[in-house]
């Protein structure tokens, strides 16, 4: 079982989604940034960590979603989802092979990582500015 935090990223109404490399597990497929929680570390420290380690920036959490578990052919992914908000730094992508920002309900048009689909839809079940 591989427990990762991931930050679902708002900011004026969009919300950031993170492509892998063609290096990474699950290349080129889109996900929210984040990563393996380490031993010792709470599910908000390691999203600061990854966070800062991967883009170089600084998240403020709003809200924590439920916990998402999927089980991929060779592991078992749970995810810990944080709605946040950058608050200090500039995305410098050092891991990923690109991002992109989008209104909530366009997210479902990328190609996601398949445990994240149930993230997107819990997350715009409860979203604000979601219209649906
Ligand atoms: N960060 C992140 N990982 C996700 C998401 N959805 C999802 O299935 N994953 C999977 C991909 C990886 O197997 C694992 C996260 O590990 P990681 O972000 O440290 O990825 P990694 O490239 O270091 O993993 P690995 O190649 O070393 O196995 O969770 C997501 O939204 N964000």
């Amino acid at each position: 079982m591989i427990e990762v935090a991931c930050a679902i990223i708002e900011k004026d109404g969009l919300v950031l989604a993170a492509q892998r490399s063609e290096r990474m597990s699950l290349p080129l497929k889109w996900e929210f940034p984040g990563g393996k929680i380490e031993p010792g570390e709470t599910a908000e420290e390691c999203l600061c960590r990854e966070l800062f380690e991967e883009m170089g920036i600084s998240v403020a959490v709003k809200k924590c979603l439920p916990a998402s578990t999927y089980h991929y052919p060779k592991a078992s992914v749970t995810l810990y989802p944080f709605v946040c908000s950058i608050a200090s730094g500039e995305i410098v992508l050092d891991e990923h092979a690109a991002i992109n920002w989008l209104p909530p309900e366009e997210l479902q048009n990328l190609d996601w990582a398949e445990a994240d689909v149930a993230v997107i839809e819990s997350y715009l079940a409860t979203c604000e500015s979601c219209s649906r």
